[in-house]
């Protein structure tokens, strides 16, 4: 089984194209003005162009008005929403039927009936994404905090099986997540950075060969040659 990847708060071209260039599957654009991972819709909009076809679009908003959504449905065009604030599942279901946008709906996991709870969510939304709570913090990001939940909940809970794991992933510990949740998709942020916001090439690809468990190339001499060094 292959595990699908979506590398979230994407603001460069070039960590974009690093992305895509690993086999990412989803490419995420944070909406969020207090983030440092926050695009504007015009710069949404050129990156999307990048991606287009070639990396799903998945556009991150909180509590998002319909004016907002219109914007950016019109402008980027995204394959998804992600809806990451506290929308109720009739806003969900709004916002799916209003702009036909598949949705992808992030539930905070503090315990286990938290997930249990999150079944309300399947019928609506494409994807359910079980991330870990914000920190109690007044200025805390409501994601993107690097922060995990106890795995072992989605193996006991078995939501629907397509669901997404996020929260506090690096390259060292994708591997061990996936075996303890059976996630099959799997989202990542500060674990692929090298300060907020500042995403890192190198550890982008290191996240994406362990999750799809891809071990590095290594380039024989004769390919060195023709081609130089891969890396
Ligand atoms: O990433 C942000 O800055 C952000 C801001 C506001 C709402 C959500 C945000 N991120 C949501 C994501 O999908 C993250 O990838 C997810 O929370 C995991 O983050 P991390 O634990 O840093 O890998």
């Amino acid at each position: 089984m292959t595990v699908s990847v979506k590398i979230c708060g994407l603001s460069t071209e070039d960590t974009l194209e690093a992305a895509i260039c690993a086999g990412t599957d989803y490419a995420g654009l944070v909406f969020f003005p207090k983030s440092p991972r926050n695009v504007s819709v015009d710069r949404a909009a050129e990156l999307a162009t990048l991606a287009r076809g070639r990396i799903a679009i998945v556009a991150l908003t909180v509590d998002a008005d319909d004016a907002l959504l219109e914007a950016i449905k019109t402008r980027v065009a995204p394959d998804f929403f992600q809806l990451h604030g506290r929308e109720s599942a009739e806003r969900v279901a709004e916002i799916r039927r209003r702009f036909g946008t598949r949705i992808i709906k992030a539930v905070k996991v503090g315990s286990l009936d938290d997930i249990e709870a999150s079944r309300v969510f399947e019928p609506t939304a494409d994807i359910v994404l079980f991330d870990a709570p914000p920190p109690r913090a007044p200025d805390a990001l409501p994601g993107g905090n690097g922060i995990s939940f106890d795995w072992t909940w989605l193996a006991k809970a078995q939501p629907r099986p397509d669901f997404m794991l996020s929260g506090g992933l690096d390259p060292d510990n994708v591997r061990l997540a996936i075996a303890t949740s059976c996630a099959r998709s799997v989202d990542v942020s500060s674990g692929v950075e090298r300060a907020p916001g500042v995403k890192d090439p190198d550890l982008i690809a290191r996240f994406v060969r362990a999750a799809k468990h891809l071990e590095p190339v290594a380039a024989t001499a004769a390919e060195e040659d023709r081609h130089g060094p891969h890396r």
